[in-house]
């Protein structure tokens, strides 16, 4: 007889690693191990980033400009922040300038579509919106010739529909829609729409999707200017058309905007010099260009505006020789003289009888606000108005020859207008828009907002592609903290296995005694 005939039949059968219990504790804490490596890798691999990309064409009145947008694919409703990877700066005029040889307009666009082209990855090209978005110059267009204005914009459109991007469409915007957009693209950049902010990106106790209050747009273009904000004492009843109602991640806004045609910072001083030319001058002595400035000016020239024309004196020579005289203090009464302050048929007005409610919150002033202020190293806003206004008055008194002298890199046609540029700039936010000594700080003067340009353009895009969501997301997502909770409920799984494990040999079960 073999030694195992010895013992008993229990005893062979009582090994405990083969007991059902210990088997499946095993399969469970085998899994666990699987998962819990399976997590942490996938959790940590470098993800190549996918994004998704839409193209808007800005077609302002003094240029163009191409913005290319991106934003994680997949992402764009809950935690996608939609930037700006790309601009291009279209050479020569803006497009309502091209109303004489439309398809020149077109062909202008092109260079920048080639570098779109080259930008974006071939792959996503097709499913890639593109927009093209004209503003006040072609509203100009549009009233002094509107099939001219059709024309650039069919040119425009047969252009852009030979690239490989899904072309949207080429329109006008109203001015309130420029406003309006000019408004959702700087909240939208600083997060102050509630929206639901990118994991790791969050401060600690912020109640999530709560509107914050929001910050007004002020836009200065070539030809037309907007303001835009939200006031407590505007419910769009006053005055329909200055309103703009938005429910954006579950907030509602009623915002006032309006946008003055022909008071962009080019028509602004059309208006300004025909104001300064009603008598048909030989010369003219411009208290808003520096002492020494002189130069030769067409009277069809400066009266080749929608916003000038009806104005042209009887009996004008040729041109006029136009002298700068360096005088802040009359550069102001001039400018002061293109705002009709006298009539208001509202409970209150900016200028020229429109309405416009309390002014309310922080503002950020973009475009040619920036550009002048920036080149006047104003753009502290916590100086004093008064001390602004100083500055100015010293650099207006300039000659022409130092200011060429000290500026020698800076175009010539932007230098000469400088000292206008910023006594308009000045007087608009003061006489034109009543901020006073005190609100003037609450402006901030931008160019960019976390590395994409304030504008409205990205507004446009948010709004045509439906990514700012009427309603905010039922719950906020949470991958960072889903993931912690997994790796950790994990962890205490194998824990437990691991106990059990080790405690297996003292199981009543599995205490091996030779039963005798
Ligand atoms: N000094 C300076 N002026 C600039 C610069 N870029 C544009 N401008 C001028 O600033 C003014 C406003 O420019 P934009 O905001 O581009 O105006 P726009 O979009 O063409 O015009 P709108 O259709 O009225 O919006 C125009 O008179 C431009 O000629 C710049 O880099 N420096
Ligand atoms: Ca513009």
């Amino acid at each position: 007889a073999s030694p195992s005939d010895f013992l008993l039949p229990e005893m062979k059968e009582r090994n405990p690693w083969h007991s059902p219990a210990t088997i499946i504790i095993t399969v469970i804490g085998v899994i666990a191990v699987v998962a819990l490596v399976t997590v942490i890798v996938l959790q940590n691999r470098e993800i190549p980033q996918k994004y998704k990309y839409g193209i808007v064409m800005d077609a302002g009145s003094s240029h163009t400009s191409l913005y290319i947008y991106r934003w994680p694919a997949e992402k764009e409703n809950n935690t996608g922040r939609v930037e700006e990877m790309h601009s291009c700066q279209v050479a020569g005029p803006g497009i309502s300038s091209y109303a004489s040889a439309p398809w020149k307009a077109g062909e202008s666009l092109r260079a920048c579509m080639r570098e779109a082209e080259q930008q974006v990855p071939q792959r996503r090209h097709q499913q890639t919106p593109l927009y093209l978005g004209a503003t006040a110059g072609m509203r100009l267009l549009s009233m002094e010739n509107s099939s001219a204005a059709e024309a650039v914009l069919r040119a425009v459109e047969e252009s852009l529909r030979g690239f490989s991007f899904s072309y949207q469409g080429s329109r006008t915007l109203r001015g309130q829609e420029e406003g309006a957009f000019g408004w959702v693209t700087i909240n939208y950049l600083d997060e102050r729409l509630g929206q639901p902010r990118p994991p790791g990106d969050r401060p600690p106790h912020q109640t999530l999707l709560q509107g914050l209050e929001t910050t007004g747009a002020l836009d200065l273009g070539g030809a037309s200017t907007q303001i835009s904000f939200v006031s407590d004492h505007f419910d769009g009843s006053e005055s329909p058309d200055n309103s703009m109602v938005f429910r954006l991640y579950g907030n509602d806004y009623s915002l006032y905007t309006h946008s003055f045609l022909c008071y962009g910072k080019d028509q602004a001083l059309r208006l300004a010099l025909a104001h300064q030319t009603q008598d048909a001058p030989v010369t003219l002595l411009d208290p808003c260009f520096h002492p020494g400035y002189e130069a030769s000016k067409d009277y069809s020239a400066v009266y080749d505006s929608p916003c000038v024309s009806s104005r042209r004196p009887q009996g004008a020579p040729l041109n006029f020789t136009h002298k700068g005289a360096g005088n802040f203090a009359q550069c102001q009464k001039v400018i002061r003289s293109i705002f009709n302050s006298s009539s208001c048929s509202h409970s209150r007005c900016s200028f020229n009888g429109v309405f416009q409610p309390p002014l309310q919150g922080k503002f950020g002033a973009f475009s040619a606000y920036y550009f002048v202020m920036d080149f006047l190293n104003l753009t502290d806003t916590s100086l004093p108005l008064e001390t602004v206004k100083r500055e100015l008055a010293r650099y207006c008194s300039n000659s022409w020859d130092q200011v060429k002298q000290q500026h020698p890199a800076v175009k010539v046609k932007y230098l000469a207008a400088y000292c206008f540029s910023g006594t308009y700039i000045i007087t608009l936010l003061t006489d034109g828009y009543n901020f006073s000594s005190e609100s003037y700080s609450s402006i901030k003067f931008i160019k960019k907002i976390r590395g994409s340009d304030a504008g409205w353009t990205l507004g446009y895009m948010l709004n045509l592609t439906n990514m700012i969501p009427a309603e905010a997301p039922d719950s906020p997502p949470l991958p960072q903290a889903g993931y912690a909770s997994l790796v950790t409920l994990m962890v205490l799984v194998l824990a437990v296995v691991l106990l059990l494990l080790a405690l297996r040999p003292r199981w009543p079960c599995c205490s091996q005694q030779p039963q005798v």
